[in-house]
């Protein structure tokens, strides 16, 4: 296991790969999550990338530090945590408010950026309302009090079977995140909006979502796609909030697609930096 002390607060990570030789993947999970969403995603790029994953501020085995966050507090991390493994140039998949920590990232340091994959993301997630009834809720009765209800926006019926046991495993996931870890990044969400910066964004992006999408449907995705300058659009059949746990199949191909054009037209990178 891998851990860094960035921003006075551990953060744990991965790393598959050798970043100075192969073109570097980063990806950033969503709220109620850890980084082993990716798995199945990771198991069929490895080899062929570098990969990066790591738990966000109070998710996983990183440190919850002084919450509630910004979603520049999130930011912060990202940027530190890849300065301090000197990875530049790098392609960003983030999902949900991973997505929006891509966003920022973006946005304060374009030179870390060399391709945006934004996976069932907004510029902006619900509202105001929102958020305060939900973190008010976890607050008085704990995770589990909402989260029948999240699974139902991050799922498709069929994989919320009794049955399947990754549907247990991943509520247990959901259910495991520190209160505080959890409501300091709804409290993050919240307050975010990258819609005047997606119009700014200048790398080579494309936005996915899940057809069941419950919590950023297709059509909030695709007004993000619309928002940035030549972003590509794709949608995932029979997913919900997650794809990577979902289809992981139909995501990693489009993930390759994408990245087989825009490197390609971009160029080689090697050493984590462009040539
Ligand atoms: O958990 C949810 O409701 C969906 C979600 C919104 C932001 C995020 O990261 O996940």
């Amino acid at each position: 296991m891998q851990f860094a002390r960035i921003n006075g607060i551990t953060l744990h990570y991965q790393i598959i790969g050798a970043p100075a030789e192969k073109p570097v993947i980063v990806f950033a999970n969503s709220l109620g999550t850890d980084f082993r969403i990716w798995r199945d995603v990771i198991v069929r790029l490895a080899g062929d990338f570098a990969i990066l994953t790591y738990d966000k501020r109070g998710h996983g085995l990183s440190d919850i530090g002084n919450a509630p966050y910004s979603i520049e507090d999130h930011v912060g991390d990202l940027i530190g945590l890849l300065d301090h493994l000197s990875v530049r140039d790098a392609v960003i998949c983030g999902l949900s408010v991973g997505g929006m920590i891509a966003q920022g990232l973006y946005a304060r340091r374009p030179d870390l950026v060399r391709a945006l994959i934004l996976c069932d993301t907004g510029h902006k997630i619900g509202t105001a309302d929102i958020w305060n009834t939900r973190i008010t809720a976890v607050e008085e009765k704990g995770i589990e009090s909402i989260a029948d209800g999240v699974l139902e926006r991050w799922f498709t019926p069929s994989f919320r079977s009794e049955a399947n046991p990754a549907f247990k495993g991943y509520r247990n996931m959901l259910i495991r995140q520190p209160v505080a870890g959890y409501t300091g990044t709804c409290a993050a969400v919240r307050d975010a909006d990258y819609t005047e910066a997606a119009g700014r964004i200048a790398v080579p992006t494309i936005c996915i979502v899940g057809d069941q999408d419950g919590s950023t449907p297709p059509d909030l995705v695709l007004e993000l796609a619309k928002l940035i300058p030549r972003a590509r659009y794709e949608v995932i059949a029979n997913a919900g909030h997650i794809p990577c746990v979902e289809q992981p199949e139909a995501l990693t191909a489009i993930i390759r697609a994408f990245l087989a054009q825009s490197l390609e037209e971009e160029g080689p990178i090697a050493g984590g930096s462009r040539q």
